[in-house]
């Protein structure tokens, strides 16, 4: 449907706003519901959207290029802390331009109770007269679901996950392509046991009609009075686990991606399970594209994006959140800082070097010639971000004795530092991949 026809959504008397509630815990992809349903050209609904953020923001920076009629972001002063103040502020905001669009759909940021939310829009009269709660969605990760479920809490502090399920009124059980069929059955019984009536939908990658989503008047004050008698006088806590915490930078200067690729291939091997979700947008040496990246548990994805636009500062921000990442969490800031490089490097284009290739001239321990884009390559490949998963190669107990005769041919090639044409048969090209004599060093 082209959207110059709007989806008539008033009907009747009634002509408030639906507002959609997308729950769910960290990293079972409720961003992905988001822009699915953004995306979605058929639907011709034209949304506004509260995001509700970590403490440094970069949801709203996944959400590129989506027809938004209206984004406002709400950052917590701490990841778990309820969103209410700030949601109330936001929703006011939007009175004034309620014209423009006609519906909202409020992502909440995965450790939020969404009991605390729905409150807003009975116990704030101004709001209540022009919004109302249309329903609550919580997205679940069917791979990290039970474990989560059958977390042990300490004394009165609450299962995030099994609030998420108890309030909802629809469920996406998503990520079903992560499980057999078995798996999927038995978290669908769990389900049952926490939330009788919530409609339960299977999915992958979020993919949901978005009309049986928005506009379903699927949240009853029967239901949610029956599932939890309290709901009106229900004192919204803020008993945190202590054990599970958030670090988050935003730093200026370029990191060095061999570095990177090291240190993050290192924590998600250690740390892998506690760490519930972590997202970044980074700066790299040499590259003019962001490099985004983000994961759950010991899923890791990352690629470069769109280019730095002119005059805007690159910096690069990323927050990890997880289990008992106190000890960690010196180290994991001191890593990022410690991959800072300097954009000017030692040698020159044209200068001859040394270059690390590894016992008997292998020459295999940076990059063989094939591997290697042609320049023209490299120029056709620079108009589209260039696809570089983050996947580690550079391991020091591998790198054997062996230097090899070069001559430097690129400077800051697809985030290496040198490019190095060696002087033999071959002239093989490799990669000098940090700017140290570890790896590249001045011809004798
Ligand atoms: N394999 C698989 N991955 C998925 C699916 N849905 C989402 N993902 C991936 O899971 C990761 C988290 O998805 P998001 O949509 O960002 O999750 P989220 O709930 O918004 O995360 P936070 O807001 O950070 O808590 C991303 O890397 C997604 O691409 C799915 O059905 N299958």
């Amino acid at each position: 449907m082209p959207r110059s026809h709007r989806y008539a959504f008033i009907q009747g008397e009634d002509r408030r706003v639906p507002v959609t509630i997308v729950t769910g815990f960290l990293g079972s992809g409720k961003t992905t519901l988001l822009n699915h349903i953004l995306d979605d050209p058929n639907h011709g609904v034209r949304f506004a959207v509260i995001q509700n953020e970590f403490d440094v923001s970069i949801d709203n920076k996944l959400l590129t290029n989506k027809v938004i009629d209206e984004l406002i972001e709400v950052t917590n002063c701490c990841f778990r802390c309820s969103i209410r103040g700030g949601l109330i502020k936001a929703l006011k905001r939007l009175y004034r331009k309620i014209k423009n669009f006609d519906a909202i759909i409020i992502e909440t940021n995965g450790m939020s109770d969404p009991a605390a939310v729905a409150q807003t829009f009975f116990t704030e009269e101004e709001i209540n007269t022009r919004f109302f709660l249309d329903s609550i969605i919580t997205v679940i990760d069917s791979k990290n679901i039970i474990p989560r479920l059958d977390e042990q809490k300490p004394e009165g502090v609450v299962n995030e996950v099994v609030q998420q399920i108890a309030f909802a009124d629809k469920i996406l059980v998503n990520k079903t392509d992560l499980v057999d069929h078995k798996a999927i059955s038995d978290i669908e019984a769990r389900i049952l046991r926490i939330n009788l009536t919530a409609k339960t939908i299977r999915c992958c990658q979020s993919q949901v009609e978005p009309l049986a989503l928005v506009n379903t008047k699927a949240f009853t004050l029967k239901n949610i009075t029956t599932r939890s008698p309290g709901f009106f006088h229900r004192e919204i806590k803020t008993t945190h686990d202590p054990s599970i915490d958030s670090v988050s930078l935003s730093f200026p200067g370029c990191l060095n991606m061999n570095m990177l690729k090291n240190f993050v291939h290192d924590l998600i091997e250690n740390l892998g399970f506690d760490l519930f979700r972590y997202k970044g947008v980074l700066n790299i040496a040499g590259m003019d594209f962001k490099f985004v990246f983000q994961g759950v548990g010991f899923i890791f994805n990352g690629n470069y994006s769109e280019r730095w636009p002119h005059g805007e500062e690159r910096k690069s921000s990323f927050v990890f959140v997880g289990r008992n990442l106190k000890g960690g969490k010196l180290a994991l800031t001191d890593c990022f800082l410690s991959c800072i490089c300097s954009p000017v490097l030692r040698f020159r284009l044209g200068e001859e070097v040394l270059a690390r290739t590894g016992r008997d001239n292998q020459k295999r321990t940076f990059l063989g010639r094939d591997e290697c884009h042609s320049d023209d390559q490299y120029h056709d490949q620079h108009e589209d971000p260039p696809k570089q998963p983050l996947h580690v190669q550079l391991d020091q107990e591998q790198v054997e004795e062996g230097w090899t005769r070069g001559r430097i041919i690129k400077l800051w090639d697809e985030g290496n530092p040198y490019r190095i044409e060696l002087i033999d048969e071959e002239r093989s090209n490799v990669w000098g991949p940090i700017d140290s004599d570890l790896f590249v060093k001045k011809a004798q």
